[in-house]
């Protein structure tokens, strides 16, 4: 047990140290030799209030300035810390002894960070730095409620950077800066996208609100997708000019969002769209269902509630609201005491293009739809839906992007033959994959793939004559108002 009439030899390194306090060289050496004896006698939480006396001493004496970032700021977090944390998991170098590993449930990577009392060094503009992760455990004196004592066990996190004095104003100046600016970055890399729905009203990211969310685990992506290949392209350069231009939207004053309008039959890829450009952007998606709204006010009580760097999807458009009657939304029906349809087209255009919008940065608005034809003129005036979004019937090379994520082929001997057949029928990338899904085998898929599209030409032919067949783009149609009816109001 240790006892202070133990501590003679820590005093006299003590008195030796101040004898020889005017030379900073000395002084670390006497600093390294208390360590090794304070390491065989002294307990841990003496031995860390004595260094960080010594420390203090030399710090003064040396040319090294030493900033102390603390994880608390009174009751708040200081974000400084927090930045800190996330950016040194990336700089983990070979001196660094020991560890730390984690991982969060449906994370996908392992967090690794450094132990308490480990260091990592850092390189920036021509300076050295010298990062230390500093754990104090302090004991807390606690009354419970029978008026008993009870001492509680803190740890006191903390940073200690180290560097060369002369290096002051471009450490706080640029560095932690930067840092800041990198742990976003960092951060961001890291995000998993969440899709909210209505119909839930809970806590969702530390906030209530009547969102619920569930990570968006779809797979779809720019590069799995089946599109016309410069229209993709033209879209991925859309989406990072948009990202990139936060001062071009601030100095034209325009509001940082774009609208781009999705359109097509069935099963072209619009829903999978929405989940590519999520996934690329890392921006979480807000299923706007219209149908479960009562009126305009209650639209925009949902809208202050999303987040920035999201993208608001409303799917089939044309099913969701009374798009004829545009001004209406103060009128009843017949029966007075029933407000007739209080969610309205010029409330949905108010919030497209109207005050909300300021409230909130770097937002996507998708619209999806089966009918654009449906569509009132308003919805479709230059400026408010920046692109339109053609999602058409599956191309040849949209097929090959098919066979080459369902089955990994890049050709096969079949593959002219398919070619001709698709340009003769209107085949969904839907009905496509699912063709792909039926048989792990390649050549079996592709007798199928030929099959199907065989099939299709002859009721294309058959409907052409007159003849009753079923498939094709007009029965497509049909199916998707009949699926999409329960969506209208
Ligand atoms: N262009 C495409 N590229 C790759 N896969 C596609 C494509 N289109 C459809 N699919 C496949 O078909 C499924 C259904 O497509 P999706 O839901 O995106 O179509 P949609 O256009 O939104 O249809 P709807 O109009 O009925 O909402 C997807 O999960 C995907 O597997
Ligand atoms: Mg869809």
């Amino acid at each position: 047990m240790f006892s202070f009439s133990d501590m003679p030899s820590t005093t006299a390194v003590l008195s030796t140290y101040t004898t020889f306090a005017a030379s900073a060289v000395l002084v670390r050496t006497v600093i390294s030799e208390v360590q090794n004896v304070s390491n065989q006698l002294v307990p841990k939480g003496l031995q860390e209030k004595i260094m960080s006396k010594l420390g203090f001493l030399m710090g003064n004496l040396s040319s090294t300035m030493c900033i102390v970032i603390d994880e608390t700021n009174g009751f708040s977090n200081n974000e400084i810390f927090e930045a800190a944390e996330v950016y040194l998991r990336t700089r983990i170098d070979t001196s660094v002894r020991q560890l730390k590993v984690s991982k969060v449930p449906r994370e996908k990577n392992l967090s690794v960070t450094i132990n308490k009392g480990e260091e990592s060094i850092d390189n920036f503009d021509g300076m050295l730095l010298k990062w230390k992760f500093v754990c104090i455990e302090t004991q807390k004196t606690n009354l419970d409620t029978e008026n008993n004592f009870t001492n509680e066990i803190v740890e006191r996190r903390s940073f200690e950077l180290r560097f060369d004095k002369k290096f002051k104003d471009k450490v706080l100046d640029s560095y932690l800066p930067f840092v800041l600016e990198r742990s976003k970055a960092i951060k961001e890399e890291k995000k998993v996208v969440r899709i909210h729905a209505l119909g839930y009203y809970g806590e969702v990211d530390g906030s209530w609100g009547p969102w619920g969310s569930v990570n968006l685990d779809h797979p779809s992506t720019f590069d799995t997708l089946a599109m016309d290949p410069t229209l993709k392209q033209e879209l991925i350069e859309d989406l990072n000019r948009f990202v990139r231009r936060r001062h071009f939207y601030k100095r034209v004053g325009k509001a940082w969002k774009r609208g781009y309008l999705l359109y097509g039959p069935p099963g072209t890829g619009k829903s999978s769209l929405v989940a590519a450009m999520a996934n690329y952007l890392k921006f979480h998606v807000y299923d706007l269902e219209l149908a479960s709204l009562h009126s305009n006010a209650e639209l925009r009580r949902l809208l202050v509630t999303t987040k920035n760097r999201s993208i608001v999807v409303i799917e089939d458009i044309d099913c969701s609201i009374d798009l004829e009657n545009r001004e209406d939304g103060d009128e009843y029906s017949a029966n007075p005491m029933i407000k007739k349809n209080q969610l309205t087209l010029s409330g949905l255009l108010n919030f497209i293009d109207g005050l909300w919008s300021s409230c909130a940065d770097e937002r996507i608005i998708v619209l999806t739809t089966n009918h654009k034809d449906r569509l009132d003129p308003a919805l479709l005036r230059p400026g408010r839906m920046d692109m339109h979004i053609h999602m058409s019937y599956c191309t040849f090379s949209g097929f090959k992007i098919l066979a080459s994520n369902y089955l990994g082929i890049k050709s096969h001997w079949r593959f002219n033959e398919i070619e001709r057949l698709m340009e003769e029928v209107e085949v969904t990338p839907a009905e496509v994959a699912e063709e792909m899904m039926k048989s792990e085998d390649v050549d079996a898929v592709m007798e199928k793939v030929v099959k199907f599209l065989c099939k299709k030409r002859s009721e294309r032919v058959g409907k052409r004559d007159g003849v009753e067949g079923g498939g094709g783009g007009g029965e497509e149609k049909v199916i998707g108002r009949k699926r999409k009816a329960r969506s209208r109001r």
